[in-house]
Parts: C-alpha cells; structure tokens; sequence
C-alpha cells in the first residue's frame, strides 16, 4: 500500500491512464470504464479499475506540475507493478495552426523544471521522450478512429501563469507545438524504471490567441482524447 495512492495489491492495472484532474478521472471512469471501482480518495486524487473493451485498465488523477505527477507516476510503477502509463491532459497552444479541441501528441518533452537538472548534477541536459511502441499505437489508433492527431514536441513547464512568454515564442521557432506542466516527469520516471510512457494533450488554450476552454470542458469535453488513449493502452503487448 503506497504512501499517496493507498490502495491495496491487486486493485491497480498494469496499463493506466493519467489525466491531471481527479474529476476527469472520475468522468473517465464512469463515462468509458464497465465495472469501475474507486481505488483510493487519498488526497482527493481519485483512482478507479475497470474495464474497456473486456481489458483491466486503471485511471489515475496525477494532479498538477512535476513534483505531484512524479509521486503517482513513481508508485503506480515501483509499488503496483504499473508497466504502461498515458497521461491524458488539456494543453495550451503555442502552434498558430492548433485550434481549441485538437488533439496533440508528444513525441518529446521540452521543460525548464530543475528536477532533472538536479538528478543529473546539472551536466546532462536529459531528452525525456515518449515510448516509440505507444506513440505508434497511438498515431495507428487515431488515423482509425478518425481523429486528426498531431506528433510534436511539446513543453513540460513548472508554471502556469509566466511572465516570460518571449520564451514560448521562442520555442514554437523550434517546432514545439504546445505547453503543459507534467509530460517531462512522466516520461523520465518511467524511462528510470522500465515502464512506457506517453502523452496525449487536447488543446483547451490558445496561448498566442488568448482563447481558453471552460473548466466544465475541461474536466469532460475530451472523448476524443480518452477513446485514442484507451484504445492504444489496451493494444499495448
Ligand atoms: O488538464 P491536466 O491534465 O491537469 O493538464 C494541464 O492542466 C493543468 C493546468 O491547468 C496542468 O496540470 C496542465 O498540465
Ligand atoms: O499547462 C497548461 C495547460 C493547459 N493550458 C495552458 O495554457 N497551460
């Protein structure tokens, strides 16, 4: 039983969804999951087991920024024997051809967090990076069901608010299609423990247009997203 997430041997899924938000957890859970049982409440960071399409698939609130979506990512791996994660998160665009309700997925992470900079003593500049085999299932599963998906790098930033968006106009020169706060930790801790990480986003802001999603979509309004990530989680060997 794990410090955070507090459920008991067995309740977790070796395959999990990750959304930031314990609501859309929630959401995701009811609306997708047959036989969805809550897990664990601790901290209000829902977590539920069901299953979609006849497979064991658990759906996991991560909350918001590195350090929380660390925690949940390092448990689910080291004390549940969780082999396969995809985070499923509302993103902002820094892309002009982006629009609200794309869906993007993150081939690698960009981030100006200190948390890798202080694992590798500050001489490594780490390229943490999505698992190949999700990330192919995941374009597959789209191209099928239908929904144009995005490939790209994105931006894992420790802040929501910033003063310096000079630096995202600066990144978007480099390619990088959109900013988040949690996909560089997933994906690093999942690579130092042996587990497969992907990111997929639905764009709920428009940074350079100033267009933003309410908070009810935000916690429902991404079917999209959800059905690509189950799909691709369940086909995972
Ligand atoms: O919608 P979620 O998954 O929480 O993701 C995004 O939304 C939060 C900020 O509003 C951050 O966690 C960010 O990464
Ligand atoms: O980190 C995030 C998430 C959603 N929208 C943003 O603008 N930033």
């Amino acid at each position: 039983m794990s410090v955070h997430i507090g459920a008991k041997p067995g309740e977790i899924a070796e395959r999990v969804l990750l959304p930031g938000d314990p609501m859309r957890a929630k959401w995701i859970a009811e609306t997708f999951l047959e036989d969805a049982v809550c897990y664990t409440q601790v901290r209000g960071m829902l977590g539920f087991t069901g299953t979609w399409r006849g497979q064991r698939v658990s759906v996991q609130g991560s909350g918001m920024g590195m350090p929380s979506a660390s925690i949940y990512t390092h448990e689910l791996i080291n004390e549940y024997g969780v082999r396969s994660v995809i985070r499923i998160g509302s993103c902002g665009a820094l892309a002009l051809d982006l629009n609200l309700g794309d869906v993007v997925a993150a081939i690698g992470s960009a981030t100006d967090s200190n948390m890798n900079r202080a694992r590798f003593d500050g001489l490594i500049d780490y390229a943490p990076v999505a698992d190949f085999g999700l990330l192919r299932t995941a374009v597959d599963t789209a191209a099928a069901q239908g929904v144009p998906m995005r490939v790209g790098p994105i931006l894992a930033a420790d802040a929501f608010y910033t003063d310096r968006p000079d630096l995202y106009d600066a990144l978007a020169l480099y390619g990088v299609l959109a900013v988040e706060m949690e996909s560089a930790a997933i994906y690093t801790v999942a690579a130092r423990y042996g587990a497969k990480a992907l990111t997929i986003l639905t764009v709920s802001d428009h940074i350079k247009r100033g267009e933003a999603m309410e908070s009810a979509q935000r916690e429902q309004g991404f079917s999209n997203m959800v059905k690509i990530g189950l799909d691709t989680i369940i086909a995972d060997a």
